[in-house]
């Protein structure tokens, strides 16, 4: 035995001995040690890829529930670390993502890589653990179509330093460069149609849908059958426009449309916009000859809950959402291809050039006499355009607008309201056509949640707010309800706290407890989230409902504002109630903004709520005010819009001029026959207006009364296959139908139908960013940025954790808990769980799961880093998606 001391009595030859022993050992001690993982890393350790896997057979990997996410093979070191900009020539370099920059750009850009690689990114280590059965990488290969590098492969990519992304499993040699390339190539082919059509339509302005659908013709071959939602006018805009995917096919599909109204009362079939005289669902040009509608006279009127969604910032600036879609270098390219960099300014014709009728320019002449009245009436007066439906009020906007610029007002002065993103989209189209691409994208032409919020972002300090506030949608509204409701109740009715606790056995044994369960807060939070909603658009206060003798309304209010003030959020309501009292407070906000825009223009006037015709009567005291709308077609009333708003107008801007147009162009007669005598049981309108048109009488309406939505939903797609069969061909006439539907549930039957009897259909109405799934992969993009948050983990490991919904839900509610208790971050708790060996909580099995889950977001995070496409990424991260890994399956199947 040697004491401490004694080694230094060794042999050199003996220390040498010793020396290379250890040093022996150590090596094998790193090579296990980066099997096991680094204690640094937030996530857990990578399974190996052993040569012996990789013949495996893929397995099959759906069982009926949902499959786990891939276990990339990552084998070299994180990206983040490792990420070099290397240096090109002509003082440019360029960005993973393949953007251009400037060499005074790139330090920039170098040092806030660096400051994200090692804020955010160190821990991304890559450590290769030992191989478990359950992790075997082969296998989950076989299971997911993402793309991972491989760094056995001989190909290479500019920059990557020998790896390539490959596809694992069956579909690897799918997946290269080349796809990545091809599919930005579609997204670019898909832009340039209808800029091509719009570029090619100069001549004749309002010709844009009729010339641009020529070029798609092909497409309504296989049409399918649009299901709609009744209500909310954004969605009907959406079908009116449906693009990306369609540019523009909808003018030439639907020469015969027929619309199925379901569940459908007289009001609101005269006023759906898309029903009865109004614009034809499916169609931008076409008549409709047949009208169905269905109803169930036991169906309640239950209120839609839609909002209109923010307009995206890509919209907002006037690029086509498949261009946004792309780099800032493809949509570069794009525009140069398409000639719009070289568009030529819009020359105003000279005013005498109007003085005969053959003189007029374009924009004019396709208007009959009352809308060209409208249109160049004087500018410098308020003007109410009272248009019916399908009356051309769209057209007589865009040539009110185009008179501004003739006039010699500045695009940019210009601010142009509209109700929906699409309605924004299609009227720059549509100005567009006339003047050419660059001036208009100089106008600002908006919805007016999207310009308000702008606007609250713009001067976030002076609303108590950060420039970062969060926006709260729909669900987290609902949660900030439950809560004010729940804080409320127990201020005004002093129920101990305790009853409300959701794990409180006295709360489980009491009867005061029964009642205050989360779910009875859940019921009872319902009311007060229209309560809320109502209370919002019209700009009452929770001083105000204390005035009215309302306490617990007050208090609910109250708590609701004190919330959303807690957590910096606003919600869509306040975003125009703040930018109210903005410039209500603020002269000096109020000045910049009536300097910045000297003409406004508001389309669908008939949607606005109180609080945004505040808004728009502050904004517009110069007087320079154009409107549109019909009180007629006011369909939101439950989201606070208020039909009266032309009264209000015509109060505060009593020098205005009012043009009525009556004249329907969209619809048969009979439609609009039906339409007028029904709406005429309208009590509350504004002032009686008498629709014609010259157009053909058109087939009859038919009514059916169903007893139940079963029978009615049958007797729809009975009617739509005797439509069909009629037909040369059945595909074609699906294309020309639409179902409008009053409730979510019902367009579920109808869905459950069209699959039974294998009618290929589409469903408009759920916004695009709150569809569940867009919602997933935002928050697996957010994960990968600096400033994600708990709420996008939680979302992706309960989007992506293969478990059945209660044991997902378990899971992350207990990864909840311990980042509670141990005041951690959701990610940094859910590492701390997955990565133990074994569990008090959960088996191997769901340990396992949980490591594959962050170990591919690790992925994402790489992929981020080292995808030049942006297509690329998405893809990646939308394969990872249960849902998507079904889709695939069922097609290879
Ligand atoms: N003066 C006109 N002469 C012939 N057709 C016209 C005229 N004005 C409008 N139209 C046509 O009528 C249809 C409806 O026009 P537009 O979309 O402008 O109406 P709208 O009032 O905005 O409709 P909506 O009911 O959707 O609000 C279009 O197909 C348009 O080309």
């Amino acid at each position: 035995m040697m004491s401490s001391g004694s080694s230094s009595k060794l042999s050199e030859q003996q220390q040498r001995r010793i020396t290379d022993n250890f040093r022996a050992a150590k090596a094998k001690l790193a090579q296990k040690r980066s099997h096991s993982g680094s204690p640094s890393s937030p996530f857990p350790p990578r399974p190996v890829v052993s040569s012996a896997s990789e013949n495996e057979p893929p397995v099959e990997f759906f069982h009926g529930g949902r499959c786990p996410p891939a276990s990339p093979s990552f084998r070299s070191s994180s990206p983040a670390k490792r990420m070099c900009i290397p240096a090109l020539p002509d003082r440019k370099e360029r960005t993973p993502l393949g953007i251009i920059l400037e060499n005074n750009v790139v330090q920039n850009f170098k040092s806030e890589v660096a400051h994200f690689s090692t804020t955010n990114c160190t821990d991304f280590n890559v450590v290769n653990s030992g191989k478990s059965s359950s992790d075997d990488p082969r296998k989950n290969q076989a299971l997911f179509p993402c793309p991972v590098l491989d760094v056995s492969s001989k190909r290479s990519l500019p920059g990557d330093r020998g790896y390539e992304f490959v596809l694992p499993g069956d579909i690897c040699e799918d997946f290269d460069e080349e796809i990545l390339r091809e599919l930005d190539d579609i997204c670019m082919r898909q832009t340039k149609c209808p800029i091509e059509a719009a570029a090619a339509s100069v001549e004749s302005p309002f010709k844009l849908e009729s010339r641009a659908c020529s070029t798609d013709s092909h497409v309504s071959v296989l049409d399918p059958v649009v299901l709609h939602s009744g209500v909310p006018q954004d969605e009907l805009h959406d079908v009116k426009m449906r693009a990306p995917e369609r540019p523009a096919t909808l003018a030439c599909s639907t020469a015969s449309g027929s619309v199925c109204v379901s569940s459908s009362t007289p009001h609101h079939l005269a006023s759906a916009r898309g029903g009865l005289g109004g614009q034809p669902v499916i169609t931008g040009e076409s008549t409709l000859d047949e009208l169905l509608v269905v109803g169930n006279e036991n169906l309640a009127n239950p209120m839609a809950t839609q909002y209109s969604t923010v307009e995206s910032s890509a919209t907002a600036e006037g690029i086509p959402p498949a261009i946004s879609m792309l780099n800032s270098s493809s949509a570069a390219a794009i525009s140069s291809t398409c000639g719009l960099s070289v568009a030529q300014p819009w020359i105003a014709p000279e005013s005498e050039e109007i003085d005969n009728e053959t003189e007029l320019p374009e924009y004019l002449k396709k208007l009959n006499e009352t809308q060209r009245e409208a249109a160049l009436s004087d500018t410098l007066k308020p003007l109410l355009i009272l248009a019916g439906p399908g009356s051309g009020k769209t057209s007589t906007m865009v040539a009110r607008l185009l008179t501004l610029l003739r006039e010699g007002v500045e695009a940019k002065s210009i601010l142009a309201m509209t109700f929906t993103t699409a309605a924004a989209t299609e009227m720059r189209q549509r100005v567009a056509v006339a003047t050419g691409k660059s001036v208009s994208k100089e106008l600002t032409i908006s919805t007016f949640h999207s310009f308000c919020l702008q606007l609250c972002r713009a001067h976030a300090d002076k609303l108590g707010r950060s420039t970062e506030f969060l926006v709260y949608g729909h669900g987290q509204q609902r949660r900030a309800v439950i809560e004010a409701t729940r804080l409320a109740t127990l201020d005004t009715q002093g129920v101990p706290s305790g009853f409300v606790e959701k794990d409180s056995s006295e709360a489980k044994e009491s009867e005061a407890g029964k009642d205050f369960c989360p779910a009875m807060w859940k019921e009872k939070a319902k009311k007060w989230q229209q309560f809320v909603t109502q209370a919002k658009a019209a700009g009452r206060t929770s001083l105000d409902y204390e005035k009215m003798g309302n306490a617990l309304g007050a208090a609910v209010l109250r708590h609701y504002e004190a919330t959303l003030a807690a957590c910096d959020a606003l919600d869509y309501h306040d975003f125009i109630s703040f930018a109210v009292s903005l410039l209500e407070k603020n002269s000096e906000v109020l000045n910049d903004c009536q300097k910045t825009w000297t003409c406004v223009l508001v389309d669908e006037f008939q949607d606005t709520s109180t609080m945004q015709y505040r808004f728009l009567r502050l904004l517009a005291s110069h007087n320079r005010v154009t409107i549109v709308g019909d009180d007629d077609q006011s369909i939101f009333s439950f989201n606070g819009a208020n039909a009266s708003g032309f009264d209000s107008f015509r109060r505060d801007f009593p020098m205005l001029k009012e043009v009525r147009l009556h004249q329907n162009y969209r619809s048969t007669r009979s439609i609009v026959e039906a339409a007028t005598s029904l709406i005429r049981y309208n009590k509350i309108r504004c002032q009686e207006k008498q629709a014609h048109t010259d157009n053909d009488i058109g087939e009859k309406i038919a009514v059916m009364e169903c007893r139940t939505e079963a029978a009615e939903c049958s007797f729809v797609v009975d009617s739509i296959l005797m439509n069909g069969s009629g037909q040369v061909s059945l595909d074609s006439a699906f294309g020309n139908i639409a179902v409008l539907y009053r409730r979510q549930v019902t367009g579920k039957l109808f869905q459950a139908a069209f699959r039974s009897r294998k009618i290929p259909f589409n469903v408009h109405g759920v916004a695009f960013y709150r569809k569940k799934i867009i919602k997933n992969v935002m928050s697996m993009l957010w994960t990968v940025l600096p400033g994600n948050t708990d709420i996008h983990w939680r979302r992706v490991l309960k989007a992506l954790y293969p478990g059945d919904k209660s044991e997902t839900k378990r899971v992350v509610e207990y990864v909840d808990k311990i980042a509670k208790a141990s005041k951690s971050s959701f990610r940094q708790a859910a590492q701390t769980i997955f990565s133990a060996k074994v569990s008090g909580t959960f088996s191997r099995k769901q340990l396992a799961l949980g490591r594959r889950v962050l170990t591919s977001l690790d992925m994402v995070h790489r992929l981020a880093h080292k995808e030049r496409s942006l297509s690329g990424l998405l893809t990646a991260v939308v394969n990872l998606l249960p849902q998507v890994r079904f889709m695939y399956l069922n097609c290879e199947r």
